[in-house]
């Protein structure tokens, strides 16, 4: 009997829910709307996902530095970077039910399901232009299927909270939207202690916030997420050059981690739909089970940060060129990527439902697995135990082995079983422990487990003493 193995939202939801990778946030209070919470294996994933971007982009890098920056801000910060005046998105309300829009994903949405070509990007459009297609073409609100909306509006997305105990307007404090400013702010700081001469980068990952109109699509777009981002300074007149030179890094790390180059694409902006402060911008983005979304953001964004920051500060955020004998504010590239999109992308990358034989009744017998790189898979290796009785010497393997990787220990359960629930959750390495292992009357210890791949399910013999090592370059990208 065939059975349904289509890659779904719901299918990577049920098994994030399931597997302790991802809850729904505050649950038991009948949960909060698109807030989660990340479990024991969604928490590692995460975190190898950072320390993958960390090692690639600050601790291998010959340009890059880190930092980390605090999430609130001088509100003053936000008047420069023009996110107070202008973070916003184009608000409509269904006046039937009175459901919230963001008006360009409404025509966004419009020409997924009717493949309508827009005559230019949807960032290029105004106001008055959206809500003319929105009126043209009919389109309905999702929610009443009804056609009555009110004008569009900007709706700006950053919270609101007071630092301090009064809550006045002097008081308030914003939750960055952003991690950048942060690093704009401080670039002289770090310019001037690490003495470093242009070009070189800072990056940093952090909490950002955005009061987003229509969050959804499980992960990928949240109020609450973290962002990795770098933000790289250079001479001006070589920033196209080192905007060629992140598209290709960062394409690069995502294929070193084993994600498929047929899900990516790299869009580049349309002359008309760049901001106007930036030079070039590329989208890269990946085929989600509901479609193309952006994942990374890498931008040219010219010096106009750092000048917006010097002329609202008034403090000198010029670089003095030795060589050249010469002053400038530099020019700067930006590659932006969310951590929970990159979770949610190297996941349904990794997803597979592999028809592995067929059963008794003449079932498809189906294996659920991540493909996931070792690099981010949440643990590296599983040890189990043939039977109960080896479990002793299995865990003195487990304790170990724990001392350098993450690694799960299961003894429940048949083999079979075992291992399928560790295909599941991505598990490249199953160390099995049998008699040989551990010897007995009749035959001699070797010392050695057995090695179980998950994605070829090929076996090797490899001694204990060997183990580590092994583990390690398997581990290396
Ligand atoms: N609400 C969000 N939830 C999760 N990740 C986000 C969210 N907003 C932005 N990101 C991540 O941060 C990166 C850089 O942010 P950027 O401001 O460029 O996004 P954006 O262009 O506003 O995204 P979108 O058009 O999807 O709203 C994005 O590519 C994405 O990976």
């Amino acid at each position: 009997m065939l059975k349904n193995t289509e890659k779904t939202m719901d299918k990577l939801v049920a098994l994030c829910k399931n597997r302790g990778f991802v809850f729904a946030g505050s649950e038991i209070y009948g949960g909060l709307a698109n807030t989660w919470d990340y479990g024991p294996l969604g928490v590692e994933m995460k975190n190898n996902i950072k320390r993958a971007w960390w090692k690639k982009f600050v601790q291998e890098n010959p340009y890059n530095v880190g930092l980390d920056c605090a999430i609130l801000m001088n509100p003053q910060t936000w008047v420069a970077s023009g996110h107070l005046g202008g973070f916003s998105d184009p608000l409509m309300d269904c006046r039937e039910c009175h459901e919230r829009f963001r008006a360009d994903k409404l025509i966004e949405d419009y020409c997924a399901k009717t493949g309508e070509e827009l005559p230019k990007p949807i960032d290029a459009f105004s106001q008055a232009e959206m809500k003319s297609f929105i009126d043209e073409k009919n389109i309905c609100c999702p929610t009443c299927g009804k056609h009555n909306f009110t004008d569009i509006r900007q709706f700006n997305l950053m919270f609101k909270t007071f630092q301090g105990v009064t809550e006045d307007a002097k008081n308030t404090v914003y939750l960055r939207p952003e991690t950048a400013q942060g690093i704009f702010v401080n670039f002289v700081n770090v310019q001037r202690t690490t003495r470093r001469k242009l070009p070189f980068g800072i990056g940093q990952i952090g909490k950002s916030f955005r009061n987003e109109i229509t969050p959804g699509n499980f992960i990928f777009r949240v109020r609450e997420f973290e962002q990795m981002e770098l933000e790289f300074f250079c001479e001006p007149g070589t920033d196209l050059e080192w905007f060629a030179y992140w598209r290709g890094f960062c394409k690069q790390w995502l294929l070193s981690l084993g994600m498929k180059e047929e899900n990516l694409r790299l869009r580049d902006h349309d002359p008309e739909e760049l901001c106007f402060y930036s030079k070039a911008t590329t989208d890269f983005e990946f085929l989600f089970p509901f479609g193309w979304g952006e994942l990374w953001g890498v931008a040219d964004r010219t010096d106009y940060d750092l000048t917006q920051h010097q002329n609202t500060s008034g403090k000198d955020l010029t670089y003095f060129d030795q060589e050249k004998n010469t002053r400038y504010i530099p020019y700067v590239i930006e590659p932006s990527l969310g951590v929970e999109r990159s979770f949610l992308a190297f996941l349904a990358d990794a997803y597979d439902e592999e028809v592995v034989g067929q059963d008794k009744r003449g079932n498809d017998d189906i294996r659920t697995v991540l493909h996931l790189h070792p690099a981010l898979a949440p643990y590296k290796a599983a040890v189990l135990p043939l039977s109960k009785k080896l479990s002793p010497a299995a865990e003195e393997i487990y304790h170990d082995l724990q001392k350098e990787f993450m690694v799960d220990f299961d003894d429940a359960g048949s083999i079979g079983k075992r291992y399928r629930r560790e295909d599941e959750i991505g598990t490249p390495y199953c160390i099995t422990v049998d008699f040989q292992t551990v010897g007995d009357e009749t035959t001699p210890a070797d010392h050695a487990v057995t090695v179980r791949d998950r994605d070829t399910m090929e076996q090797v013999r490899i001694p204990v003493s060997e183990l580590k090592a092994w583990l390690a370059e398997k581990l290396a990208f």
